[in-house]
């Protein structure tokens, strides 16, 4: 079944469009966790107990997993969180050339999802287009302040780049599994790059800690009522300093975040 297909049954059937961002910075862990043989795991799993029931997927961001024993933090959390029924976008901003880049894509035997960069054009992502049943969240607009350096630079055409991405993205979309990344910090961008692809899927990061516009993320971020609003440290670390019981405020703000956003759902 197509990734957006099962994205769509989890969205309804747990009424929300929150992604959980499970990104274990090691210096923010609780202390008590610490004598865990793996404590990124520990932290995780007690995450996902707390927020399933509030979780439209999982999106671990690859960077804080990028060692041993974090890539072992990772397969046990994947594991995990299927087994919760919640999908995986594994946020790792993949690319590079095509031999390469099917070894990356491996990882989709794995995870449900993936976030790829565009800058090496068609050829460097077309071994995670052609898995066609995992989606491919490609980098349009994103949320931090220098992604204008190159994001928003002009074409001979008169269009900025992130908008030809989307429109390229829009192209590259034969299997119904392309999304786009776009930031919640940067409402404008968000509704000009819907009106160029009104049918992919958005993950919208960058509410929360970063201050996004979470009502336009919602507005512009849905195609067909499919599409992710995502949070990361707003979420797991909303506990921190909370020593035990840092699971359970993790999980009252994913819930108080699913309800802020589906007041702007249709
Ligand atoms: O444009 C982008 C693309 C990806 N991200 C990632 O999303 C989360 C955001 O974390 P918060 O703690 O909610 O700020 C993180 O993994 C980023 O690497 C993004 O922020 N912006």
């Amino acid at each position: 079944m197509n990734f957006f297909d099962r994205l769509h049954d989890r969205i309804v059937s747990v009424d929300s469009i929150v992604s959980v961002g499970l990104d274990p910075d090691p210096k923010r862990i609780p202390d008590h966790l610490a004598e865990y043989d793996l404590p990124r795991w520990a932290f995780n799993r007690r995450i996902i107990d707390a927020t399933h029931e509030h979780a439209a997927v999982y999106k671990p961001n690859a960077a804080f997993y990028e060692d041993p024993d974090g890539w072992r933090a990772l397969e046990e959390t994947v594991a995990y969180a299927h087994g919760k029924g919640v999908p995986v976008l594994l946020d790792a901003k993949r690319a590079d050339i095509g031999n390469t880049t099917r070894q990356y894509a491996k990882i989709l035997e794995t995870v449900d999802a993936i976030t790829v960069n565009p800058y090496m054009g068609r050829d460097s992502l077309q071994p995670f287009l052609a898995e066609e049943e995992a989606g491919v969240f490609v980098l349009c607009r994103t949320s931090n302040p220098g992604g204008a350096d190159l994001q928003d630079l002009e074409l001979e055409s008169g269009e900025p780049l992130y908008e030809r991405v989307a429109a390229l993205a829009d192209t590259w979309n034969a299997n119904d599994n392309v999304g786009l990344v776009v930031g919640a910090t940067n409402p404008d961008e968000l509704e000009e790059v819907r009106e160029l692809a009104p049918d992919l899927p958005f993950l919208v990061p960058g509410i929360g800690a970063q201050g996004g516009d979470a009502e336009a993320a919602v507005e512009h971020g849905l195609a067909n009522g499919v599409g992710l609003v995502n949070s990361s440290r707003g979420i797991i670390f909303a506990g921190e300093g909370a020593g035990e019981d840092f699971a359970a405020a993790a999980g009252q703000a994913a819930a108080r975040l699913q309800s802020r956003l589906n007041q702007y759902r249709e």
